[in-house]
């Protein structure tokens, strides 16, 4: 068996080990090793092909614009994206001739009123220190109980779609939190959508690029399948039989991951961060893509269909045939999510290709044709990820999210001898479930274990303190705090 030996052992190749690749290397902590189940960087970055258009299969937009990294990194390595307008929709049902008023009417109240109004009231309960409630709760404190085909459509897009679970299954605080903190705090609120070729993921593979010898510090199609932490170093070993010795290691594997033991942990890891691990949730968002030998959808960027009685059942579809995408692509995705992403995901391809076509039958008629090409992720099963993002479920607390991104290792309670710590999307305080979120963790741990490496009590650099607050991991200070209630929660 080969044994390898390194200062920093970084796990995982998606955003967030990236990053804390890349910011060790900044800070001239440069004896550090990358090992990675995949052949490639990514992780939840994936791209496909289907007819000759490149498709995302996970990440695909880019939130908030303004100061998000992410928008940064693509701007920079030319990865290219366009606007996403959210509004041009098709509202469809079987009422009114698949024209449904009524849907467009309940997506608008639920976005302009209802939002704004469980904004309100989430930030109030959490300025009082209140206790967090479901989303469907606070919903329905302040007159939003969705009943009719066209409300249950309407709260499904605005909630599920961007959440993957149900409002009853969400955290009240923390849905309300993680959108306004994404979409509208660090930007305008707009989302632009990545419409590269050479995919989403260019923006992790191009940022590792950056980085000088980054061919010798990483090693791919390793899979790891134990890691053993004490206070003086971390030894990881993988399923090729490479063992690999670090002082520290930073491990950015999904929470899926952790929840299912894919790895193993010796000693197992403290009560606290097991329970963490496993109240967080891992939900699923499936994209279903579909090329056909022609177009006969509607011209817009989104349909959303309103089922008479089955809330979740086929709501979303995104035509990629349209102006500005890939006209002529004959390409259209459809999401599903929770419970239905999982049957989707249980099913076979040819399974789940006639389901669609049933509904697709349904919303315009018998004559359409059968596609040439049909392809989905099935993101669940999958053993390097086990879902797709965290979502904060009702009943998590915040404690569990600091024990969910705390270090182990050490015995005194102080990060001076912690010896392993975590990085990703679920480690983020308030971005959790997205690539900036994964981005800012990646960059905490790196700064964090510098700080250890030039310090004996791991004393926090100012550049540190300054990741801490861009990545959200610290309440702004009470100026600034004041400014962004009035504009979120007031
Ligand atoms: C369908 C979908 C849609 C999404 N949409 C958006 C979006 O529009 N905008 C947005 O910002 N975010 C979106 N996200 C979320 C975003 O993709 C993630 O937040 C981000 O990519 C997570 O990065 P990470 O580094 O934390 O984790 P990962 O990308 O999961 O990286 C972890 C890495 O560890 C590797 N690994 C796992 N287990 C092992 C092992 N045992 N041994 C070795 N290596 C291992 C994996 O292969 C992976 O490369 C979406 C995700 C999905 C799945």
């Amino acid at each position: 068996a080969e044994a390898l030996e390194t200062d920093v052992l970084i796990l995982g190749g998606g955003m967030s080990g990236v990053s804390a690749a890349h910011t060790l290397n900044s800070l001239n902590v440069t004896d550090f090793l990358l090992l990675e189940a995949r052949h490639e960087l990514g992780g939840r970055v994936q791209n496909a092909k289907i007819g000759d258009i490149s498709v995302e299969f996970g990440a695909n937009w880019i939130q908030g614009l303004g100061s998000n990294p992410i928008w940064l990194l693509a701007e920079k390595y030319g990865v290219k994206n366009r606007y996403s307008n959210w509004s041009n929709i098709a509202y469809l049902s079987e009422k009114n001739g698949w024209n449904d008023e009524e849907l467009e009417e309940a997506v608008t109240r639920f976005e302009e009123v209802v939002f704004d109004a469980a904004s309100k009231e989430a930030g109030r309960r959490k300025e009082l220190g209140l206790a967090d409630l479901s989303m469907k709760a606070g919903l329905r404190l302040v007159g939003w109980d969705a009943k009719t085909p066209a409300e249950k459509a309407a709260e499904y897009f605005s909630h599920d779609w961007e959440m993957a679970e149900t409002p009853l299954e969400s955290s009240f605080i923390g849905t309300i939190e993680s959108y306004n903190e994404s979409f509208v705090e660090s930007g305008n609120g707009d989302n632009n959508i990545v419409v590269d070729p050479e995919g989403y993921k260019q923006v992790v593979i191009k940022h590792a690029a950056e980085i000088p010898d980054f061919d010798q510090k990483v090693r791919f199609n390793e899979v790891v399948i134990n890691i053993t932490y004490s206070g003086e170093d971390v030894t990881v070993s993988t399923s090729s039989g490479l063992v690999v010795k670090a002082r520290r290691a930073i491990c950015t594997f999904s929470l899926g991951v952790l929840q299912h033991n894919d790895v193993s942990f010796y000693p197992p890891l403290p009560e606290a961060k097991r329970d963490a691990i496993m109240n967080f949730h891992l939900a699923t968002y499936t994209k279903i893509f579909a090329r056909f030998p022609r177009k006969f959808w509607n011209d817009t960027e989104f349909i959303l269909y309103a089922d008479r009685d089955d809330r979740g059942h086929w709501p979303i579809w995104q035509p990629l045939d349209i102006p500005g995408f890939y006209p002529g692509s004959g390409v259209l995705f459809a999401t599903l999510t929770g419970d239905y992403a999982y049957r989707a995901e249980a099913q076979t391809d040819e399974e789940l290709q006639e389901n669609m076509m049933e509904q697709l039958r349904f919303m315009y008629g018998p004559d359409i044709p059968d596609p040439i090409e049909f392809k989905f992720p099935r993101w669940t099963l999958d053993p390097l990820f086990r879902g797709s993002f965290t979502n904060w479920g009702a009943g998590v607390t915040e404690k569990q999210q600091q024990a969910l991104a705390a270090p182990v290792g050490g015995d005194t309670g102080l990060r001076r001898d912690d010896t392993l710590w975590f990085a990703g999307e679920h480690t983020s305080r308030k971005y959790f479930g997205y690539l900036h979120g994964a981005y800012w963790e990646g960059r905490l741990a790196a700064h964090r274990i510098a700080d250890c490496i030039r310090s004996d009590g791991c004393t926090e650099s100012f550049a540190t303190g300054l990741v801490r607050r861009q990545a959200g991991e610290m309440e702004a200070p009470s100026g600034e705090r004041r400014r962004m209630r009035k504009r979120m929660w007031e």
